[in-house]
C-alpha cells in the first residue's frame, strides 16, 4: 500500500481545476470553493450545484470536454471524469508540469487523494484508508463527528489568540515555551463543556505572560 504523507493546503486565490462535472467533481469543487481557491470545471455537462456555483461567481465552468493545455497555471488538479482514458491524460499532463494531481477513479495513479474531513473551526481531523476504502473513511469520520464538539473550535481560537499575543510579547524562546506547554495542559476544554470559559481579554493573558514569566 501507498505510504501516503497528510499535508495542509493553503488554497485562496490558487486556480485549481476540476476535470469533470458530476457528483464526484462537485464534492471535491465544494471543498475548494470554501477555501476560496479559484475553481474552474473542465465538462461538457456539471451538476445543479456545479451550474448554481457557476451563476454565484464561485467557480468558473469551460462547458467543453478535456483538452491538453487545461492544466496550464493549475496549482492543483482533478481528474473526475466518468473515462478512465481522459482521467489518466489528465494525470499525465499534470504529472509533466509537476503539479499535484488527484484520480478520482484510481486513487493510485494520481499523486493524492482526498480524505474525509470533520471541522470544528480551525481544527482538522482528516481520515484516510490510503485508498484502501473510502465509505470506511467517511464511516470514520462520522463517529469522530459524534466524538468531537463545537467546544474544540472555542478551544482552538483561544489557542490562536493566545500564542499570538506570547509570540509578540516573549522574546525568549524558553519562557514562551514554557508558556506553550501551560496553555495545553490548562482544563479549558473540560471549563468550556462546563460552561465556565470566558475567552480571556488581552489585559488577562497580559497579566498571565507576566505571572508565568515571575513564576
Ligand atoms: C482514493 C480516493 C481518491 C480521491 O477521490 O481522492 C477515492 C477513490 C474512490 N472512491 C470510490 C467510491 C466512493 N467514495 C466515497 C466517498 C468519498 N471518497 C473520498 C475519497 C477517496 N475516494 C480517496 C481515498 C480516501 C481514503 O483514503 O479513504 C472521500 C473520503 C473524500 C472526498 O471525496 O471528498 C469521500 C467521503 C467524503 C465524506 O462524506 O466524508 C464513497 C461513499 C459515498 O459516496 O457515500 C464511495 C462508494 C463506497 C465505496 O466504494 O467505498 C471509488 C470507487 C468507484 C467505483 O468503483 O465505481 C474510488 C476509486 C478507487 O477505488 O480508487
Ligand atoms: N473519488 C471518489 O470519491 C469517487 C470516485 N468515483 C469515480 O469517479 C468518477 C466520476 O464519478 P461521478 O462524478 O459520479 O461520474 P459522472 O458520470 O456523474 O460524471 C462524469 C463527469 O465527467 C464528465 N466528462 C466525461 N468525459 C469528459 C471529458 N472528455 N472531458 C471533461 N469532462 C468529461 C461528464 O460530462 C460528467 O460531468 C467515476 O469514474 C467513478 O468511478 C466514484 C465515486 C466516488
Amino acid at each position: 500500500m501507498t505510504h501516503y504523507v497528510p499535508v495542509m493546503l493553503k488554497l485562496e486565490g490558487r486556480r485549481c481545476v476540476i476535470i469533470g462535472g458530476g457528483p464526484v467533481a462537485e464534492r471535491k469543487a465544494a471543498s475548494l470553493i470554501e477555501a476560496g481557491a479559484v475553481v474552474v470545471v473542465v465538462a461538457p455537462d456539471a451538476t445543479n450545484r456545479l451550474q448554481s456555483d457557476q451563476s454565484a461567481g464561485r467557480l468558473i465552468w469551460e462547458m467543453r470536454n478535456y483538452r491538453k493545455g487545461d492544466l496550464d497555471g493549475a496549482f492543483l488538479a482533478y481528474a473526475a471524469t466518468d473515462q478512465p482514458d481522459i482521467n489518466d491524460a489528465v494525470v499525465r499532463e499534470a504529472e509533466r508540469l509537476g503539479i499535484p494531481v488527484n484520480h478520482t477513479g484510481d486513487g493510485s495513479k494520481g499523486s493524492f487523494i482526498t480524505p474525509s474531513i470533520v471541522r470544528r473551526g480551525g481544527l482538522i481531523l482528516a481520515v484516510s484508508t490510503s485508498g484502501a476504502g473510502p465509505g470506511a473513511s467517511r464511516m470514520l469520520s462520522r463517529e469522530i463527528d459524534e466524538r468531537y464538539g463545537s467546544e474544540y473550535e472555542i478551544y482552538v481560537d483561544f489557542l490562536s489568540f493566545a500564542r499570538s499575543v506570547v509570540k509578540g510579547r516573549v522574546q525568549d524562546a524558553g519562557l514562551r515555551a514554557k508558556l506553550y506547554k501551560s496553555l495545553t495542559e490548562m482544563d479549558i476544554l473540560a471549563s468550556i463543556r462546563e460552561g465556565r470559559f470566558h475567552p480571556w481579554s488581552k489585559e488577562e493573558l497580559d497579566a498571565w505572560i507576566d505571572q508565568q514569566r515571575e513564576e
